[in-house]
């Protein structure tokens, strides 16, 4: 890999942390500057989702072939479909100048750890369990169930990113605007030097 590309950015936090939100205020700031890459995965696409855009979708044997020759960077397995993070999806944001960032939970963080990807790790904290809570609540996109099931994934990854060298950056995600001005801080001079570069 080019030694001149810039880090790729790991955002990680618990169901109802606050990624979206604060990954969409920093789209909206740097329309140019940063791209998701675009996952694989087996399950169908939804009705509006295009192939290429909102995920490449494969056949399960094809996943798994790509996993036998190595092509992820992570995957997991959710609701019985696979979803994987592959080289080559970052390679593509790379071509394009942009700064590659990678929403992914725990275990993904922990699986790119073991590859020579080398990005910042960012961990979005919620303020408390309490918080997170009335923030999932007021989403109002969860059933008990899900609620539930979030929480207790939460309490997981709150414990990980309390192990020493976890992340590179914990951001509490109590104010909106302070959260996000430490997020920024995290990207600014990469963001400074592709605007000097273009
Ligand atoms: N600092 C904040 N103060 C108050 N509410 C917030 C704050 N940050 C996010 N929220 C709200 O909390 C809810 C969860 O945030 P968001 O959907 O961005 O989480 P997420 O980490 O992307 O979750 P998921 O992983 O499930 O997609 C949203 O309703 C959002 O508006």
């Amino acid at each position: 890999m080019a030694s001149s590309r810039y880090r790729p950015l790991v955002v990680s936090g618990p169901s109802g942390s606050g990624k979206s939100t604060l990954l969409n205020k920093m789209f909206a700031e740097f329309p140019d500057s940063f791209a998701f890459s675009v996952s694989h995965t087996t399950r169908n696409p939804r009705p509006g989702e295009v192939e290429g855009k909102d995920y490449h979708y494969v056949q399960r044997e094809q996943f798994e072939k790509m996993i036998e020759d190595g092509g992820f960077l992570e995957h997991a397995q959710f609701s019985g479909n696979r979803y994987g993070t592959s080289q080559q999806a970052v390679l593509d944001i790379e071509k394009t100048g942009r700064i590659c960032i990678l929403d992914v939970e725990i275990n993904g963080v922990k699986n790119i750890k073991k590859t020579d990807l080398n990005p910042r790790y960012v961990f979005l904290k919620p303020p408390s369990m309490e918080v997170l809570k009335e923030r999932l609540k007021g989403r109002g996109t969860e059933s008990d169930e899900s609620l539930q099931r979030r929480l207790d994934t939460a309490k997981e990854a709150l414990d990980y990113a309390d192990e020493e060298g976890a992340y590179d950056y914990v951001i509490v995600n109590d104010n909106i605007d302070t959260a996000y001005e430490q997020l920024r801080a995290v990207v600014k001079d990469d963001v400074e030097k592709m605007r000097k570069e273009r």
